[in-house]
């Protein structure tokens, strides 16, 4: 079974779509490989399958092997050296393990991308089967599984197919994903219940999209009220993973088929610096000379925030 040598799944919920829910997917995903592990990310989310986009890899084709289909690599296992910055912070000194990284998303196998979102309900059941019967991921340290947004029945019927082809205990979890604004919070709510009724661990609560910070003087406004998720958070007795801003670079860089990353161990701790100046540091030195694609992994202030979610949930703290 195609899901047997895999240690953990987690899930990625939100309860309404354009929160932010892939961007976390693929950022905790880069956060968890850059930590070591090998990481794989199964895109269910069948009306928008965006990982591919979001990894900078959506004109990869996913291969055919005997009973079923290999995962696109994102890429593959290996020692990378720790940059002179991230040596001098003391975070980390000589070389290090990046894990593996590998993709299955229904954005590969759709020639039109309209199709997916003309789909009924249980040929959409089928398919998330499919993806969970038929991928061959191998050993994973960590899978995690962008769902579509929502609560609706077919939500439901989806994540009920999840749980049945996991065996007991390896759905560490699910991340839900907010943004400030009371409706999407009240959507949450409802994703919340939703997992008490299901028996889905809350992993955590992440508020995306709590303020934005100008690129030219490093001001945050709280364009959409802030703090909210936090609340949620304390209210039902979930953990409340973190807040991340709104960076304009990084709907750039995803726009451009670029992955933005930020390597761990490269960051300026203790540091006051704009967007620009993180910016240009990181390229300058950290990206480059961290061994990883300079022309495929670029810096984003938002990395640092994911790896510390990412540390949180593996250390589950
Ligand atoms: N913190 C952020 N800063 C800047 N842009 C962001 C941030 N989070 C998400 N975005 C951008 O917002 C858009 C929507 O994000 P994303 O696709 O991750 O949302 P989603 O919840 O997965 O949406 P869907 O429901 O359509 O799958 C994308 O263009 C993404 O680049
Ligand atoms: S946040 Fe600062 S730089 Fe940005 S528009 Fe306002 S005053 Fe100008």
């Amino acid at each position: 079974m195609s899901l047997a040598n895999v240690k953990e799944i987690m899930l990625v919920l939100s309860g309404k779509g354009g929160v932010g829910k892939s961007s976390v997917t693929t950022q905790l995903a880069l956060a968890l490989s850059l930590q070591g592990h090998s990481v794989g990310v199964l895109d269910i989310d069948l009306t928008g399958p965006s990982i591919p986009r979001f990894f900078g890899i959506e004109s990869s084709k996913v291969r055919q092997a005997p009973g079923g289909w290999l995962p696109v690599p994102v890429h593959e296992a290996r020692t990378i050296s720790d940059n002179a910055s991230g040596a001098q912070n003391g975070v980390f000194t000589g070389e290090r393990q990046l894990g593996s990284l590998h993709c299955m998303s229904l954005g590969f196998l759709l020639g039109d991308r309209g199709d997916a979102v003309v789909w009924r309900g249980p040929k959409k059941t089928a398919m998330v089967r499919q993806f969970l019967s038929d991928v061959h991921w191998g050993s994973l340290d960590y899978l995690l599984i962008d769902t579509p947004p929502g609560t609706s029945d077919e939500h439901i019927s989806l994540v009920e197919t999840l749980l049945k082809s996991a065996r007991p205990g390896q759905v560490s979890g699910a991340v839900i994903v907010t943004t400030p604004q009371a409706i999407s919070i009240s959507d949450v709510k409802k994703e919340i219940n939703f997992c008490r009724k299901t028996g889905v661990n809350i992993l955590g609560v992440v508020e995306n999209m709590a303020g934005f910070v100008c690129p030219s003087c490093a001001e945050c406004t709280n364009v959409f009220s802030k703090g909210g998720g936090e609340i949620m958070a304390k209210e039902f007795n979930v953990p409340f993973l973190g807040s991340v801003p709104i960076d304009p670079m990084f709907v750039s860089l995803v726009e451009e088929g670029r992955t933005p990353v930020y390597p761990q161990g490269t960051v300026v701790a203790g540091k006051d610096m704009t967007t620009d100046e993180v910016a240009a540091e990181n390229t300058a030195d950290a990206v480059r000379d961290s061994g990883l694609l300079a022309e495929k992994y670029q810096s984003c202030s938002l990395f640092p925030l994911f790896d510390g979610f990412a540390a949180k949930l593996t250390l589950k703290v």
